[in-house]
């Protein structure tokens, strides 16, 4: 089945759901055109000259970063989109207030690996334009996640894969350049159960007490409190672990920490968070940011960031429970330190 059947199935003679179908079809031909910008080189000539620049969150904007969003922006305005949301641009745009759809995306994930041709992706989530935010287009993107209407991510490695979620399962599609289609492989399930852990280990000076009670837990192996061992894996590209996770189980965390300005980590909830959570939830695992689902958090502003923690549901909670464990806890500064977790 190609994503388009998929998409026309799902979509009926629903014009909500129809349109949902055409803005995923025209992200999965940007999405295409990206690839190909990358597999010729582009991401060789970074560094190239030209001032740096930075995003609206501080990071450095490479070529492919602004490539990118000028890719998928294209592939808004061609579809219903009426608000378009990105990790690049600093402020929301408004492209046709009288439309059906919002945009959130973060157009090219893993910046910090394209020169070194290892995985990175794009990362979106679709919400509803409803009345009450064609009047104000900042609080469109205050939905929480748990009203996305779509939400997926394509990683751009070996393969160039679209995973997928319109709320019934979450599904990895492959495209194939022979005919120039994305096809449906395979429904996601993540295993309940982890054996590999992922966090960036070089902040350990940086975390509170809860997240080094929980890792030093997963690397005291068969020998310590939790009687197996883990293996750990970083790509630093959110997509390329998260594909690895929905595919043999495992966590990411990218927790809060003591650096100036990671109070609340580095991931942003509405273009990162959200969708992923979205796609874990529906593959049967779990996304928290330590107190309660992703999904239910009420987002404050398009760029804000979160701590979370994602990927097979038992170690979701599992790192919960380390979180909530008065043994574990001093009192610090960051978010997985301070707040109970648990009932997610
Ligand atoms: O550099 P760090 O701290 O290891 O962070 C890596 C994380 O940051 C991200 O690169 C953030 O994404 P961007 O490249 O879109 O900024 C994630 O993909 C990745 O998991
Ligand atoms: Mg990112
Ligand atoms: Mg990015």
């Amino acid at each position: 089945m190609t994503l388009s059947d998929y998409l026309k199935a799902h979509a009926g003679a629903d014009p909500i759901r129809r349109d949902v179908a055409t803005l995923v079809e025209s992200l999965a031909e940007a999405a295409i055109e990206l690839h190909r910008a990358i597999a010729s080189g582009a991401a060789d000539r970074e560094g190239s000259g030209g001032a740096a620049v930075t995003n609206g969150g501080g990071d450095v904007q490479k070529v492919l970063d602004r490539e990118a969003d000028r890719l998928f922006s294209q592939a808004a305005r061609r579809a219903p989109v009426a608000f378009y949301g990105s990790e690049e641009q600093d402020e929301a745009v408004v492209f046709d207030a009288d439309r059906s759809l919002a945009l959130a995306i973060d157009p090219l994930d893993g910046s910090s690996n394209i020169e070194t041709n290892v995985s990175i992706g794009t990362i979106f989530s679709v919400l509803p334009v409803r009345p009450e935010h064609r009047a104000d287009s900042a609080t469109v993107f205050r939905q929480p996640g748990r009203d996305q209407l779509a939400a997926g991510f394509v990683v751009y490695g070996p393969r160039l894969l679209l995973v997928l979620t319109v709320g019934e399962g979450t599904h990895v599609f492959g495209w194939s350049p022979d005919t120039n289609t994305f096809a449906h492989a395979a429904r996601m399930a993540i295993p309940e159960q982890a054996k590999e852990f992922s966090i960036n280990a070089s902040n350990r000076r940086h975390w509170d007490e809860p997240v080094l009670a929980y890792v030093a837990g997963c690397e005291d192996g068969k020998e310590g409190a939790r009687g197996r061992d883990f293996n750990m894996r970083w790509v630093a590209s959110m997509v390329a672990d998260a594909y690895r996770i929905f595919l043999r189980g495992g966590l990411y965390i990218y927790p809060g920490d003591r650096r100036p300005g990671y109070a609340e980590g580095r991931i942003r909830l509405v273009y990162e968070a959200n969708p992923v959570g979205f796609c874990a939830e529906q593959a049967g695992g779990a996304a928290s940011d330590g107190l309660q689902p992703i999904l239910d958090i009420v987002p404050t502003h398009l760029h804000q960031r979160t701590p979370v923690v994602f990927g097979s549901r038992e170690e979701v909670l599992e790192f919960g429970r380390a979180m909530a464990d008065p043994a574990s806890r001093t009192e610090t500064s960051s978010l997985f330190g301070h707040r109970p977790v648990g009932g997610f």
